[in-house]
Protein backbone atom coordinates (compact mmCIF):
# COMPACT_ATOMS: atom_id res chain seq x y z
CA UNK A 1 0.00 0.00 0.00
CA UNK A 2 1.16 3.58 -0.68
CA UNK A 3 1.15 6.43 1.87
CA UNK A 4 -1.57 8.00 -0.31
CA UNK A 5 -3.85 4.98 0.08
CA UNK A 6 -3.10 4.81 3.79
CA UNK A 7 -4.47 8.35 4.14
CA UNK A 8 -7.75 7.17 2.60
CA UNK A 9 -8.20 3.89 4.49
CA UNK A 10 -6.77 1.79 1.68
CA UNK A 11 -8.69 3.49 -1.13
CA UNK A 12 -7.72 6.20 -3.60
CA UNK A 13 -8.85 9.83 -3.29
CA UNK A 14 -11.50 11.24 -5.63
CA UNK A 15 -9.45 14.40 -6.24
CA UNK A 16 -5.90 15.63 -5.59
CA UNK A 17 -5.17 19.36 -5.55
CA UNK A 18 -1.62 20.72 -5.72
CA UNK A 19 0.08 23.97 -4.83
CA UNK A 20 2.63 25.20 -7.41
CA UNK A 21 5.58 27.23 -6.08
CA UNK A 22 7.70 25.25 -3.62
CA UNK A 23 5.62 22.11 -4.23
CA UNK A 24 5.87 21.24 -7.93
CA UNK A 25 8.50 23.79 -8.96
CA UNK A 26 11.49 25.50 -7.41
CA UNK A 27 10.61 28.94 -8.74
CA UNK A 28 12.52 31.09 -6.27
CA UNK A 29 15.60 31.70 -8.48
CA UNK A 30 13.43 33.42 -11.11
CA UNK A 31 11.21 35.16 -8.54
CA UNK A 32 14.34 36.54 -6.86
CA UNK A 33 15.78 37.69 -10.19
CA UNK A 34 12.53 39.56 -10.92
CA UNK A 35 12.46 41.09 -7.42
CA UNK A 36 16.07 42.22 -7.78
CA UNK A 37 15.44 43.66 -11.23
CA UNK A 38 12.47 45.58 -9.80
CA UNK A 39 14.58 46.85 -6.87
CA UNK A 40 17.37 47.88 -9.27
CA UNK A 41 14.92 49.90 -11.36
CA UNK A 42 13.82 51.62 -8.15
CA UNK A 43 17.46 52.39 -7.35
CA UNK A 44 17.54 49.99 -4.42
CA UNK A 45 19.88 47.22 -3.29
CA UNK A 46 19.10 43.61 -4.31
CA UNK A 47 17.28 41.29 -1.88
CA UNK A 48 18.90 38.03 -3.03
CA UNK A 49 17.54 34.49 -3.32
CA UNK A 50 17.73 33.54 0.36
CA UNK A 51 15.59 36.45 1.54
CA UNK A 52 13.11 36.13 -1.33
CA UNK A 53 12.70 32.44 -0.39
CA UNK A 54 11.35 33.60 3.00
CA UNK A 55 8.86 36.00 1.39
CA UNK A 56 7.18 33.76 -1.25
CA UNK A 57 3.78 32.16 -0.63
CA UNK A 58 1.23 34.96 -0.41
CA UNK A 59 1.17 35.98 -4.07
CA UNK A 60 3.11 38.56 -6.07
CA UNK A 61 1.62 41.65 -4.44
CA UNK A 62 2.68 40.60 -0.94
CA UNK A 63 6.08 39.46 -2.26
CA UNK A 64 6.65 42.93 -3.73
CA UNK A 65 5.49 44.60 -0.50
CA UNK A 66 7.89 42.44 1.52
CA UNK A 67 10.73 43.31 -0.85
CA UNK A 68 9.96 47.03 -0.46
CA UNK A 69 9.78 46.64 3.33
CA UNK A 70 12.92 44.46 3.41
CA UNK A 71 11.20 41.86 5.60
CA UNK A 72 8.07 39.72 6.16
CA UNK A 73 6.20 42.58 7.86
CA UNK A 74 4.98 45.01 5.19
CA UNK A 75 2.22 47.08 6.82
CA UNK A 76 4.16 50.34 6.35
CA UNK A 77 4.35 50.09 2.54
CA UNK A 78 1.88 52.36 0.71
CA UNK A 79 -0.54 51.13 -1.98
CA UNK A 80 0.81 53.61 -4.52
CA UNK A 81 4.39 52.44 -3.97
CA UNK A 82 3.21 48.81 -4.20
CA UNK A 83 1.33 49.36 -7.47
CA UNK A 84 4.31 50.99 -9.17
CA UNK A 85 6.76 48.32 -7.97
CA UNK A 86 4.35 45.46 -8.79
CA UNK A 87 4.17 46.60 -12.42
CA UNK A 88 7.98 46.43 -12.62
CA UNK A 89 8.04 43.01 -10.97
CA UNK A 90 5.36 41.57 -13.30
CA UNK A 91 7.27 42.85 -16.33
CA UNK A 92 10.54 41.35 -15.13
CA UNK A 93 9.02 38.00 -14.07
CA UNK A 94 7.22 37.56 -17.41
CA UNK A 95 10.59 37.69 -19.19
CA UNK A 96 12.21 34.48 -17.99
CA UNK A 97 11.47 31.23 -16.23
CA UNK A 98 14.75 29.64 -17.27
CA UNK A 99 16.01 29.07 -13.72
CA UNK A 100 12.79 27.42 -12.52
CA UNK A 101 12.97 23.64 -12.17
CA UNK A 102 10.50 20.83 -11.48
CA UNK A 103 11.37 19.10 -8.19
CA UNK A 104 12.49 15.45 -8.25
CA UNK A 105 9.60 13.01 -7.82
CA UNK A 106 6.91 15.38 -9.16
CA UNK A 107 6.47 13.81 -12.59
CA UNK A 108 6.45 10.29 -11.12
CA UNK A 109 3.69 11.28 -8.71
CA UNK A 110 1.58 13.08 -11.34
CA UNK A 111 1.98 10.20 -13.80
CA UNK A 112 0.96 7.66 -11.16
CA UNK A 113 -2.19 9.64 -10.33
CA UNK A 114 -3.01 10.29 -14.00
CA UNK A 115 -2.60 6.59 -14.82
CA UNK A 116 -5.31 5.89 -12.23
CA UNK A 117 -7.56 8.60 -13.68
CA UNK A 118 -7.61 10.58 -10.46
CA UNK A 119 -8.70 14.14 -11.31
CA UNK A 120 -6.09 16.76 -10.46
CA UNK A 121 -6.38 20.46 -9.63
CA UNK A 122 -3.80 23.23 -9.20
CA UNK A 123 -4.29 26.01 -6.65
CA UNK A 124 -1.62 28.70 -6.49
CA UNK A 125 -1.37 32.23 -5.16
CA UNK A 126 0.75 33.07 -8.23
CA UNK A 127 -0.97 35.44 -10.69
CA UNK A 128 -2.76 33.27 -13.27
CA UNK A 129 -1.11 34.92 -16.30
CA UNK A 130 2.14 33.14 -15.35
CA UNK A 131 0.70 29.74 -14.54
CA UNK A 132 -0.27 28.16 -17.89
CA UNK A 133 2.92 29.29 -19.70
CA UNK A 134 5.06 28.00 -16.84
CA UNK A 135 3.31 24.61 -16.78
CA UNK A 136 3.71 24.32 -20.55
CA UNK A 137 7.36 25.37 -20.50
CA UNK A 138 8.21 22.79 -17.84
CA UNK A 139 6.11 20.00 -19.39
CA UNK A 140 3.51 19.86 -16.60
CA UNK A 141 0.55 21.02 -18.70
CA UNK A 142 -2.15 18.48 -19.42
CA UNK A 143 -2.28 17.04 -15.90
CA UNK A 144 -4.68 19.55 -14.31
CA UNK A 145 -8.40 19.72 -15.01
CA UNK A 146 -8.82 22.88 -12.89
CA UNK A 147 -6.34 25.70 -12.31
CA UNK A 148 -6.93 28.47 -9.79
CA UNK A 149 -4.43 31.37 -9.78
CA UNK A 150 -3.98 34.06 -7.18
CA UNK A 151 -6.37 36.37 -9.04
CA UNK A 152 -8.98 33.82 -10.19
CA UNK A 153 -11.15 34.30 -7.08
CA UNK A 154 -11.44 37.26 -4.69
CA UNK A 155 -9.82 35.12 -1.95
CA UNK A 156 -6.34 33.58 -1.84
CA UNK A 157 -4.98 30.76 0.32
CA UNK A 158 -5.07 30.47 3.37
CA UNK A 159 -8.75 31.11 2.57
CA UNK A 160 -10.28 27.74 1.55
CA UNK A 161 -12.44 29.24 -1.26
CA UNK A 162 -10.30 27.84 -4.09
CA UNK A 163 -10.41 24.33 -2.62
CA UNK A 164 -14.22 24.48 -2.43
CA UNK A 165 -14.30 25.87 -6.00
CA UNK A 166 -12.32 22.91 -7.37
CA UNK A 167 -14.11 20.28 -5.24
CA UNK A 168 -17.47 21.52 -6.47
CA UNK A 169 -16.39 21.24 -10.11
CA UNK A 170 -14.85 17.80 -9.54
CA UNK A 171 -17.91 16.59 -7.62
CA UNK A 172 -15.62 15.51 -4.77
CA UNK A 173 -16.21 15.77 -1.01
CA UNK A 174 -13.52 17.18 1.32
CA UNK A 175 -13.00 13.76 2.98
CA UNK A 176 -12.26 12.11 -0.38
CA UNK A 177 -9.97 14.96 -1.53
CA UNK A 178 -6.31 15.73 -0.83
CA UNK A 179 -4.31 18.93 -0.90
CA UNK A 180 -0.55 18.86 -1.43
CA UNK A 181 1.43 21.99 -0.56
CA UNK A 182 4.55 23.45 0.99
CA UNK A 183 3.49 26.35 3.18
CA UNK A 184 1.46 27.30 6.19
CA UNK A 185 -1.09 28.88 3.81
CA UNK A 186 -1.66 25.51 2.19
CA UNK A 187 -2.10 23.64 5.47
CA UNK A 188 -4.46 26.31 6.83
CA UNK A 189 -6.54 26.41 3.63
CA UNK A 190 -6.85 22.62 3.59
CA UNK A 191 -7.79 22.51 7.27
CA UNK A 192 -10.44 25.19 6.80
CA UNK A 193 -11.88 23.18 3.90
CA UNK A 194 -11.85 19.90 5.86
CA UNK A 195 -9.39 18.40 3.37
CA UNK A 196 -6.38 16.31 4.49
CA UNK A 197 -3.05 17.93 3.61
CA UNK A 198 0.31 16.46 2.63
CA UNK A 199 3.24 18.88 2.88
CA UNK A 200 6.64 18.90 1.22
CA UNK A 201 9.62 19.65 3.44
CA UNK A 202 11.69 21.29 0.67
CA UNK A 203 9.43 24.24 -0.14
CA UNK A 204 8.94 27.76 1.11
CA UNK A 205 7.41 28.21 4.53
CA UNK A 206 8.88 31.55 5.59
CA UNK A 207 11.93 29.73 7.00
CA UNK A 208 9.93 27.52 9.41
CA UNK A 209 9.66 23.70 9.28
CA UNK A 210 6.28 22.83 7.76
CA UNK A 211 5.79 20.02 10.32
CA UNK A 212 4.98 22.79 12.84
CA UNK A 213 1.68 23.31 11.01
CA UNK A 214 0.75 19.65 11.57
CA UNK A 215 -0.21 18.44 8.09
CA UNK A 216 -1.34 14.79 7.87
CA UNK A 217 2.02 13.85 6.38
CA UNK A 218 5.36 15.53 5.56
CA UNK A 219 7.38 14.17 2.61
CA UNK A 220 10.84 14.99 1.24
CA UNK A 221 9.95 13.87 -2.29
CA UNK A 222 6.52 13.64 -3.97
CA UNK A 223 7.21 10.22 -5.47
CA UNK A 224 7.15 8.83 -1.91
CA UNK A 225 3.41 9.60 -1.76
CA UNK A 226 2.73 6.89 -4.31
CA UNK A 227 5.57 4.48 -3.49
CA UNK A 228 4.47 1.05 -2.30
CA UNK A 229 5.61 0.06 1.16
CA UNK A 230 6.73 -3.60 1.08
CA UNK A 231 4.81 -5.78 3.52
CA UNK A 232 1.85 -3.43 3.75
CA UNK A 233 -1.26 -4.23 1.77
O1 LIG B 1 3.16 33.25 -5.64
C1 LIG B 1 3.32 32.86 -4.47
O2 LIG B 1 3.50 33.64 -3.53
C2 LIG B 1 3.32 31.40 -4.14
O3 LIG B 1 2.55 30.61 -4.94
P1 LIG B 1 2.06 29.16 -4.44
O4 LIG B 1 0.70 29.38 -3.85
O5 LIG B 1 2.06 28.38 -5.73
O6 LIG B 1 3.05 28.61 -3.46
MG1 LIG C 1 3.79 27.08 -2.35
Amino acid sequence: MTPLERLFDGALPALVMFDLDGTLMDSVPDLAAAVDSMLARLGRAPAGVERVRLWVGNGSRVLVRRALAGGLEHAGVSDAETDAALALFMQAYADSHDRTTVYPGVRECLDWLAARQIPLGLITNKPSQFVAPLLAEKGLDGYFSWIVGGDTLPQQKPDPAALFWVMERAGATPERSLFVGDSRNDVLAARAAGVPCVALSYGYNHGRPIAEERPALVLDDLSLLVASTPGLR
